[in-house]
């Protein structure tokens, strides 16, 4: 959609990522333009993790992506991206107005949540699944009485384990997808209408009758951030969680350890050598393009494979992380503790659901190769070329998740490492997840 800005000259001067969002609105010509009706405006701005420098002029054409509220809309000028605010820009009637694709792809990702493959995967994850009953059995005592959101249910498995193992007062069972009326006959199948409300719609939009007491959802992605469903729990989380509340996870980490991956490096690279007796190298460079260029999701790595002790590269604490915090940086310093080749990284994840009891035990869910496989298997970043090294080397460097600017449930992975901290012996690489 195009717009034109009119009335104010805005200069919005946004920080690099911060601990929390600052911006300079100078007045614009507009002597209407008050600094309260700015800093109100402000108040109400979108949770941001980065707004690039955005500055424009009356007249100007802006290309709206997203209008994520009434108040703030996302658009793009001369190529740079940011939050502009509604109340000064107007829409131009344009006759051959293109659909603007929706950066949430919703239609496509709610819409893949409306068959059963997904859940039946989901609910075959014994790990997973088992570790959100744990959770609710741990806590059943103190769950006695209280009001639980449960978002994005899927087929409400969670919110049946609350209704069945514990007595809390009501369980509102938020699910955007059509498989919400499912949810209801599976809640009525085993009769626990008096407790779990299914409400279908987006968390964002639905309306519930009061705050709840314990949040609880089941939304992390491959290599923990994709699909960015966390960005709603956490909206909810401002929106609808009592003081003190609880939400489960109350916390997630990202695991990183470089490795050594044989099998699929024979697989996919080393196959080029001989085949047949032939020598197919020269399509080496299309298979490095093809195979490893994207991240591996469905990846298992064996503990033997790992060249160093894993690390924790980036935490999240799910009480006090914000939206602009979604574009993480992690760093590591890994000690190789056993000679080979280091082809790749793999990253998985922990969550951690702690207790409502200040004596209980915490739960963990881990998807890493020491426990048992999940769904999410881990995800292989696979380097161009192989480096060996030997036990007592290190590989140091950093981590970028950066959330996609337009695509906002994809992100790319920025690696860069360094072996013995030498500045020849070092690699960059991004990763797309998936745009
Ligand atoms: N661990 C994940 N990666 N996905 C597992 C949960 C996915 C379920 O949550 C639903 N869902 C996802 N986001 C939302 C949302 N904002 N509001 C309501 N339901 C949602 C989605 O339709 C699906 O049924």
């Amino acid at each position: 959609m195009i717009h034109i800005v009119l009335r104010w000259d805005f200069h919005v001067v946004v920080f690099q990522p911060q601990p929390h969002f600052q911006s300079l609105f100078k007045s614009g010509q507009n002597p209407s333009s008050s600094s309260s009706r700015n800093d109100d405006a402000i108040s109400r701005l979108p949770a941001l993790f980065y707004v690039p420098q955005l500055s424009f002029s009356s007249g100007d054409m802006l290309l709206v992506h997203a209008k994520p509220t009434s108040e703030w809309w996302w658009a793009e000028l001369h190529g740079v991206i940011g939050y502009v605010p509604a109340s000064v820009i107007r829409q131009e009637p344009d006759e051959e107005e293109e659909p603007v694709e929706d950066p949430w792809q919703d239609e496509e990702y709610f819409g893949s949540y409306k068959t059963l493959k997904l859940h039946l995967e989901m609910l075959s994850d014994k790990s997973r699944t088992e570790a959100y009953r744990h959770v609710i059995f741990n806590n059943s005592a103190a769950l006695r009485g209280k009001v639980v959101m449960d978002l994005g249910c899927g087929t409400g498995i969670i919110s049946l384990f609350c209704a069945q193992l514990a007595q809390p007062s009501v369980v509102y069972a938020v699910e955007a997808c059509s498989m919400a009326a499912y949810t209801r006959q599976l809640v009525k199948q085993n009769g626990f209408e008096e407790v779990v409300t299914v409400l279908q719609g987006r968390a964002e939009e639905i309306q519930l009758p009061e705050k709840v007491d314990v949040l609880v959802s089941e939304w992390m992605g491959s290599c923990l951030l994709f699909e960015f469903m966390v960005e709603s729990v956490l909206l909810a989380r401002d929106r609808w969680l009592k003081e003190g509340a609880v939400t489960w996870p109350s916390s997630a980490a990202l695991t990183l350890v470089p490795c050594q991956a044989d099998g699929y490096y024979a697989e996919k690279m080393a196959f080029w050598e001989h085949p047949y007796g032939l020598d197919f190298t020269p399509l080496q460079p299309l298979a490095r393009q093809e195979f490893f260029t994207k991240p591996r999701f469905s990846h298992l790595v064996e503990p033997a494979e790992c060249l160093a002790a894993p690390c924790h590269v980036i935490r999240l604490d799910m009480y006090t992380l914000q939206i602009r915090d979604l574009e993480v940086l992690g760093r590591f310093l890994f000690c190789v503790e056993r000679s080979g080749i280091f082809h790749e990284f793999t990253a998985w994840f922990t969550v951690h659901f702690n207790s409502m009891e200040a004596e209980g035990s915490a739960v963990e869910l881990d998807t890493g190769p020491s426990a048992e496989p999940t769904h999410w298997k881990r995800t292989l970043f696979m380097l161009d070329r192989p480096v060996s090294v030997c036990a007592g080397d290190s590989i140091s460097g950093t981590i970028v998740l950066r959330r996609n600017p337009v695509w906002r449930r994809h992100m790319n992975v920025f690696l860069h490492w360094s072996i013995n901290g030498s500045t020849e012996d070092v690699g960059t690489k991004t990763f797309p997840m998936w745009r």
